[in-house]
Order: C-alpha cells, then sequence, then structure tokens
C-alpha cells in the first residue's frame, strides 16, 4: 500500500492535478483506437545490401500500395512508378529528373507537382498516427513547414493559396529538394512502424556492415539472432574457431573487403602465410562462390582459394580444441583430420573408406594432426587481438547485442530464427548446458544468457571465458535452435566427392512444423495464446520451385526466409517473402530478384512483390489490441488511480506549471 502511494506520488508530479491526469486519459484512450500500426518482417538478408536497402524503402510494396489508393485513376502507372521511385531514392531520383528537364518553368513545374503528390499521400499516412508521434518522426529543420502542410484541413479551401505560396517559397528559396527528401523519408518512416529482423544479416552478401549501418538508423526494430550472426557475435567475442569460420566463409564468398575496409583487420599475414604454404592449389573445392557480374583476375582468385583453404584447415583443428574441451557437445563425429590415411589419400567414416578430392596437407603432422603449426598458432592469436580491438566491428556487435535476442514475443507471435529443438514425437529436446539440461523456452533463455556472457567476458583470457565455446555450439551445434541439422559437414563438402557424406539431417522440428499440433504446443511452451498467435520463421529457404509451401501447419507457422542470397537464388526459384502484418491482417510478400539500385533508380525497375493475405482481420485491428495498447491499458489503470487519489484528498493536486501534452 505504502509502495502504491509511493509510485502514485511519483505519477502526480507528471500529472499534477485532476485536469492534468483527465486530459492524458483523454489522450491515451484515443490512442487506443487508432488503427494498428505496420508491423515488417524480414529475415536471410546475407549481406545483401542493395536488395535488403531496397525492399526496406519500398516497405515490401507498401509505399506503391497506397500511392496507388491514393491516386487510383489520376495517376498512369509511369506517373505512379515515378513518384514511387522518388519515394525510395528522393536524392538521386529528383536530381536524375532534373537533369533532363531543360527550363526552368519545367523545373518548378516538377517540383510543384511533385511536393503537392507527396503531401497528398503524406497526408492520408499520417492519418493513423497521433499528431505527436508525427511530429516527433520529422526532420526537425522542416517541421514547421511540414505541419502546416500535412495536417492542413481541406475543407479550408480558402487557405490553398497560403499552402501554394508555401510551396512556391520552398522553391524560390531552393529549398525544394530538401522538402522532397524530408517528405519522402517520413512516409517511409511512416508507412512501416515498427521493423523485425530473423537474423542472418552476415555472411555470403558483400555488405553486411552496411546492412547494419542501415539497421541502426531504424527508430524502432528488434532482431532475433541467426547462426550467420552468432558466428560473428563469437569472433567478435574473441572465439578463434569462430574467427577462422567468419574469414573462411568470407574468402570463399570473396568478401575479405568487409574485414580489411569496414572492420580495419589486417590479413596481410594470413594472405602471405596461405600464399606461401598453399602456393598451387589445384582443387575445385576451394574455388571461390563469386557473382557473376563483379570483374575477376585469376591471381585473386588463386590468392582467395589459397586463403581458404589455409583458414579451413586451421578451422578444423581449433575445432579439436573447442569439442574435446566440451564432451556435452558430442561432436566427437566432426572431428575427421585423424581419419585420414595420408599415405593413401582416403579417409574411412563409419567403416567407408573415400579417395580425398585434395590430398595437399602441408601444416598437418600426421602423427599429431590436430595440433597448430607455429605460423598458424601465432597467426589466430594475432587475429584473435584484432577482432576483440576493431572498433568497427565492436560497434556492430554490440549494436546486435542491444537489439537482438534468442527470439522474440510481439503482438502474440513468436519470431525465431532456426527452430526449438525437437525429438522425432514432438517433444522438446534436452539439451545438456553446463552440466544441466534444458528444453523449450528455457533452453532459449539458457542459450541467450551464456551469449551475453560470453561477449560481456571477452576481454578475459579464453581459460577465464569457457562459455565462449557455446558461441561455436550455436552455429553448428546438434541442440542449437539456430542451426537445427544434426552435423555441419564442412569438411565432407570441400574432401569427399560422395554426395551422401554432405548431407546434414535435419532437426525433426522441420518436419513437424507442418502439424497445427505441434505449433500450438510450441506457442503455450512460450506463453503465447496459440489461438492467436503464430510462429514466423527464418533460416531455410523456401524451395518454391519444388512446390514448397511458406505458409504451414495451417497457417500457424510462416516461413519468411527472404532469399536475399543470390547465391541461394536458383534453389528457391526467387528472390523469397517478407511479411507485412497491419490492421487489416498478415500478408505474405514474394520478391523477384533485385538487380541493383542503379536499374531502380533510372529504369524505376522495382522488385515486383505479390502479395498473399495469410488472414485478414473482421475489424480492423486498432493499438488497444497491440502489445503497446497493453502497456497504455496498464498506463490508464495507473492514471485512474492517481485521479481517484486527488479526489479522495489521498494526494493533494498541484497547479500545473505546463501541459504535460505539449512538449
Ligand atoms: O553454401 P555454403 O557456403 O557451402 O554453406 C553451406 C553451409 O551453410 C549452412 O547451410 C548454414 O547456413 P544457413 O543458416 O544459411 O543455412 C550449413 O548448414 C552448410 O554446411
Ligand atoms: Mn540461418
Amino acid at each position: 500500500m505504502k509502495k502504491e502511494l509511493k509510485y502514485l506520488g511519483l505519477l502526480s508530479e507528471q500529472f499534477p492535478n485532476i485536469s492534468a491526469v483527465t486530459t492524458e486519459i483523454i489522450n491515451l484512450e484515443a490512442i487506443m483506437e487508432l488503427p494498428k500500426a505496420t508491423e515488417h518482417f524480414i529475415s536471410d538478408l546475407h549481406g545483401e545490401y542493395e536488395a535488403v536497402s531496397h525492399v526496406l524503402h519500398n516497405g515490401s510494396g507498401n509505399v506503391k500500395e497506397k500511392i496507388n489508393e491514393v491516386f487510383s485513376g489520376r495517376l498512369d502507372s509511369e506517373q505512379i512508378n515515378q513518384l514511387a521511385t522518388i519515394i525510395y531514392y528522393p536524392e538521386r531520383k529528383v536530381a536524375s529528373i532534373i537533369k533532363t528537364l531543360s527550363s526552368q518553368e519545367e523545373r518548378e513545374e516538377f517540383y510543384h507537382d511533385t511536393i503537392l503528390a507527396l503531401v497528398e499521400l503524406g497526408q492520408f499516412v499520417v492519418s493513423k498516427y497521433t499528431r505527436s508521434k508525427v511530429r516527433k518522426a520529422m526532420d526537425p529543420d522542416l517541421s514547421y513547414i511540414m505541419e502546416e502542410l500535412l495536417f492542413k484541413d481541406s475543407i479550408l479551401s480558402n487557405k490553398e493559396p497560403y499552402y501554394h505560396n508555401i510551396i512556391q517559397n520552398v522553391i524560390n528559396l531552393e529549398a525544394a529538394d530538401l522538402l522532397i527528401i524530408s517528405l519522402s523519408e517520413l512516409i517511409q518512416d511512416l508507412i512501416v512502424d515498427h521493423l523485425h529482423v530473423l537474423g542472418d544479416i552476415y555472411d555470403r552478401g558483400p555488405a553486411p556492415d552496411k546492412i547494419l549501418n542501415l539497421l541502426m538508423e531504424k527508430k524502432s526494430l528488434d532482431i532475433q539472432w541467426g547462426n550467420h550472426d552468432v558466428l560473428w557475435m563469437g569472433a567478435a567475442s574473441g572465439s578463434k574457431v569462430a574467427i577462422a569460420n567468419v574469414l573462411r566463409i568470407c574468402a570463399r564468398y570473396d568478401n575479405l573487403e568487409v574485414i580489411e575496409d569496414s572492420y580495419g583487420i589486417s590479413l596481410r599475414a594470413l594472405a602471405s602465410f596461405a600464399e606461401r604454404v598453399y602456393p598451387e592449389n589445384g582443387s575445385q573445392s576451394f574455388q571461390p562462390k563469386l557473382d557473376d557480374v563483379a570483374i575477376h583476375f585469376p591471381e585473386e582468385d588463386k590468392q582467395l582459394a589459397s586463403i581458404q583453404q589455409a583458414i579451413a584447415i586451421l578451422q578444423f583443428k581449433l575445432e579439436y580444441e573447442v569439442i574435446s574441451r566440451n564432451p556435452e557437445f558430442k561432436a566427437n563425429d566432426r572431428l575427421l583430420l585423424h581419419k585420414i590415411n595420408y599415405e593413401e589419400n582416403t579417409i574411412t567414416i563409419d567403416n567407408k573408406t573415400y579417395p580425398l578430392k585434395n590430398t595437399y596437407f602441408p601444416t598437418i603432422d600426421p602423427e599429431n594432426p590436430y595440433k597448430l603449426s607455429e605460423d598458424e598458432e601465432w597467426m589466430i592469436n594475432r587475429l584473435q587481438a584484432d577482432f576483440l580491438n576493431s572498433q568497427p566491428l565492436q560497434k556492430h556487435i554490440s549494436f546486435l547485442y542491444s537489439k537482438g535476442n534468442m527470439y522474440n514475443i510481439y503482438n502474440d507471435n513468436l519470431l525465431i530464427h532456426g527452430c526449438i529443438p525437437l525429438n522425432e514425437d514432438g517433444s522438446f529436446m534436452l539439451v545438456d548446458v553446463n552440466g544441466k539440461k534444458y528444453k523449450g523456452k528455457e533452453l532459449l533463455d539458457k542459450f541467450e544468457e551464456i551469449l551475453r556472457q560470453a561477449y560481456l567476458n571477452r576481454q578475459e583470457d579464453e581459460a577465464k571465458n569457457p562459455v565462449l565455446d557455446y558461441m561455436w555450439y550455436m552455429w553448428q551445434g546438434v541442440g542449437s535452435s539456430l542451426f537445427g541439422k544434426t552435423k555441419m559437414t564442412t569438411f565432407e563438402r570441400y574432401y569427399i566427392d560422395d554426395k551422401i557424406t554432405h548431407e546434414e539431417p535435419k532437426n525433426p522440428y522441420f518436419t513437424l512444423r507442418e502439424e497445427k499440433e505441434i505449433v500450438e504446443n510450441i506457442l503455450e511452451e512460450f506463453g503465447v495464446d496459440s489461438s492467436k498467435g503464430r510462429i514466423i520463421n527464418g533460416h531455410t529457404p523456401v524451395k518454391e520451385r519444388s512446390g514448397e509451401e511458406p505458409i504451414k501447419a495451417e497457417g500457424k507457422l510462416l516461413v519468411i526466409d527472404g532469399g536475399f542470397s543470390k547465391a541461394y537464388q536458383p534453389t528457391t526459384g526467387l528472390a523469397g517473402y517478407t511479411l507485412l502484418y497491419n490492421s487489416f491482417g498478415m500478408q505474405l510478400v514474394t520478391h523477384q530478384p533485385f538487380t541493383n539500385i542503379e536499374d531502380a533508380i533510372e529504369k524505376e525497375l522495382d522488385i515486383i512483390s505479390t502479395r498473399r493475405v495469410v488472414d485478414r482481420e473482421l475489424e480492423r485491428m486498432t493499438v488497444r489490441e497491440t502489445d503497446v495498447g497493453q502497456l497504455l491499458e496498464e498506463q490508464v489503470a495507473d492514471l485512474k488511480e492517481l485521479l481517484r487519489a486527488y479526489r479522495s484528498g489521498k494526494i493533494a493536486e498541484k497547479v500545473s506549471n505546463r501541459n504535460p501534452n505539449v512538449e
């Protein structure tokens, strides 16, 4: 009781009298009646900055849909495409249009029409939000003009000359570009209110760092870590085996610039070691996977192959340390270097002998195959120090930690990257973590605790940071909810032809997730009302070509691998899926592959997106029915309590010196 009074006392400082409390209650009640804001879900971005940035700019087709709604019958498709492109890339598109207009008159007309169109669209978009929220989203330098334009009351037609006058003055003062940019950004920001990123920002594509910079600008987002993100989090926490994996994948996809240029980690020592020790490669396995459009020189490819090979062997050696230190990882079958017959160039796995595709092992002592050579030891220690000390890398990884989680529950949906480890019979799989067994929600909570601990202790000696090994486990361990497979056959894929050995059997989750009861059971385990909620899942490309469906378990589970990864597009047959969840319900959006930003701006080539309605709300959903609504309801309840305290005299009213609703 005392505590409650103390809390009400604190609240009364913000709302000092009956009239302030009443105003706030009315304000909150009004907000709760607004339509639910739009959530946008994307996944498996894999370093494809340009495609990701485009999908964020076009709000998975949402911007164009709004343009169509507002201007249907008034603008033709050419004009609609132009307006959409201006909104996506205002600065570059306006500059490119202006270049084509020869007279001052034409330019003025373009500016005038564009600003008017943006204002009209903006008015439609802002109508879903409170004025205070819109104001906060505005560019402060132009907020006065934007407010005048966006909140004008069209009934007052005699005000029209006044607005035309504002626009004319903006043009005369050469501020039209700025206003177009600000209005476009505001529209983009408000069309999608909250972004969910379901993991795998890193690896395969060229610019994960730029994606992170883009995400860091977002006002409202959450991230669920993917197995590739955790690998980089491990590398930034000083895990040597994670560092080796990161470098191997970067060399494989020709993305070492991210390490060198963006994160300032020198790879000279590694490159010269690789070229010295693995001069002639010969093996097809280590050839980099190249983007068709990039120009390449044979020497470069040779260097990348040598680096990939050198670091792959180092990775296999380092895995020995991790696996033998942690018997509970149950990963002994991943230790293969001692199964090689170095004289006959074969390997025997499960009593079957296979020839090796590549037999050059200059750093391996067959008597002691997992022992690091002096050079390897020196190199990995140095790389470890460099990863730990790279400021730009640490900035991105700490952002991943601050916005990320193993899973998230948001408006009754459970968001995960990979899976919830299950047994064949659908029960939750027990996983041994530090001597204790965990399953279901508890397991994911435990994993998250460990991931945070490992990062927190990153400057400690490896010996004092034993949980660091778990970052490798999260990347490829049999009980990892992010990986979801029984083994990662990296060695076999490089060294053995027989495809049987390449298989990576999936956790039963991936077949069982087709069943409604299984999905409902998982939702209940996470405290989600299974009659309302769904699982939103990333990680596995949907092979639409072979008839796979992204909607599973009678609509209770949606797979939204964005398919951004160019390397994987041939298997999926299209670029992939994203999801929109607005007040009308959920819509799954399919995207065609993206070419590049140049084409998007000059040829106005949008990603063609088609929508599938997953469900449609019978009544438009309001803020009241969301997580935010729940918080607001609680605030209203507290305020009503305060109101009673004022009325009963328990707390004395004070004179208000400011209206709390006016910022
Ligand atoms: O196509 P690559 O580069 O050989 O990578 C294959 C590896 O990637 C993985 O699929 C993991 O990456 P994903 O999370 O993107 O599936 C491994 O299971 C597999 O061994
Ligand atoms: Mn993944």
